[in-house]
């Protein structure tokens, strides 16, 4: 054995004693883990016990990301503690979580980010379906998106709250990249592109500029585009992700063709439980006035005077006569935090209707 190779080996050797070393300290947090899980049974006497706590997930996660020295990025180090915690989990309670599916779409890749693989993930054909799945408590969480950096709001989620007693208990953002998938390795030769009209918005300008006569057809969701481009014969293009790639097996004619190269969706986790707080939070409200002068102004006014941060506003029709709107707005902290609590009493008397509709941690990775 020559120097080189005495190196190698030692080095291998250095790695299997860390592995084992790794495999010990991993199974010695799944036996802590479930520990806790004793703990939670024995504690939640009659009411419904929480294995899932959102926010001691994402404290442990921030803290992973704060303290990373590297050479792993502190993304890729959170990605794999995320699996530890997501089969950790998995020993106290198995997870169902349903999503706005079908399999390959980006609420999958945001389910999975959110809640590691560790989990059963059952894909759902609507948005209300995912609500009305958790609601019957056929599925312990629901994800659904609810906006986009380029293209704006996802009513439908926003609606849908109006009738659903369930909480938001997290939120997950996910970089949206979207390919050009084909079999037909000439794109000179694509008469077709197939997606979700949500993608075919965030990739105008591209299409405009290298498809421009290539007919554009919105199907349900871009992993519908991706099965179809992967059956139908000549020329036939989806626009899609990763996750629909691979699950439809189709190899990328182009790669992220999306007009603002930080297209970023936001997703809602959506449950039963009510999180506390994590230190880095939000709260989600739906509020209405009555339909007078100032009524906004109102509205904001217990906001500026607490100093909450108001990190988004979307109003939408009521539906419960002409021109009447409700408004979601998401601030900053927790209904528990004193301030936020004391705008929230004042918010109250000034609307005619209050709904938190959940506190929360905020994204970490
Ligand atoms: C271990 C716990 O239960 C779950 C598992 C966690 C983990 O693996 O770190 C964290 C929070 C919970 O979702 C706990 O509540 O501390």
């Amino acid at each position: 054995m020559n120097d080189e190779q005495q190196q190698l080996e030692d080095i291998r050797q250095r790695i299997d004693a860390l592995d084992q070393e790794l495999q010990t300290l991993i199974n010695e947090r799944a036996r802590c883990a479930q520990a806790v899980a004793h703990i939670k049974e024995r504690s939640g006497t009659g009411g419904k016990v929480f294995f899932y706590r959102p926010e001691r997930e994402a404290q442990v996660l921030r803290r992973i990301l704060d303290r990373n020295a590297g050479p792993l990025s502190a993304e890729e180090v959170a990605r794999l503690f995320r699996e530890i915690m997501s089969a950790c989990l998995a020993l106290e309670q198995p997870m169902k979580i349903a999503y706005l599916g079908p399999e390959g779409t980006f609420t999958q890749a945001a389910a999975l980010k959110h809640f590691g693989h560790s989990v059963i993930s059952v894909p759902l054909g609507a948005i209300d379906e995912v609500f009305r799945e958790v609601e019957s408590g056929n599925a312990h969480y629901g994800v659904v998106p609810v906006e986009n950096s380029t293209e704006g709001v996802v009513n439908h989620t926003l609606d849908t709250f109006m009738n659903s007693p369930l909480q938001i208990c997290g939120e997950v953002e996910q970089r949206i990249h979207h390919h050009l998938l084909s079999r037909e390795p000439d794109i000179d030769r694509i008469r077709r592109v197939y997606s979700h009209q949500q993608s075919l918005a965030q990739c105008r300008e591209w299409l405009d500029a290298h498809l421009p006569r290539v007919e554009r057809i919105d199907v349900s969701s871009n992993a519908e585009a991706a099965r179809r481009a992967a059956v139908e014969e000549g020329g036939v293009a989806a626009i899609a992700g990763d996750l629909a790639a691979e699950r439809y097996e189709l190899p990328a004619l182009v790669r992220n063709i999306e007009d603002e190269p930080d297209n970023t969706t936001r997703f809602l986790i959506i449950g039963k439980q009510s999180p506390g707080p994590s230190g880095k939070d939000k709260t989600s409200l739906l509020i209405s006035a009555p339909n007078k002068p100032g009524a906004l102004y109102r509205l904001l006014d217990p906001l500026f005077r607490h100093q909450i941060s108001m990190t988004r506003i979307e109003s939408r029709p009521s539906r419960r006569g002409m021109w009447d709107y409700v408004f979601f707005i998401d601030i900053l902290g927790h209904a528990e935090d004193a301030q936020v609590a004391k705008a929230l009493g004042e918010l109250d008397e000034v609307s005619t209707l209050l709904k938190v509709l959940g506190s929360y941690p905020m994204a970490v990775m």
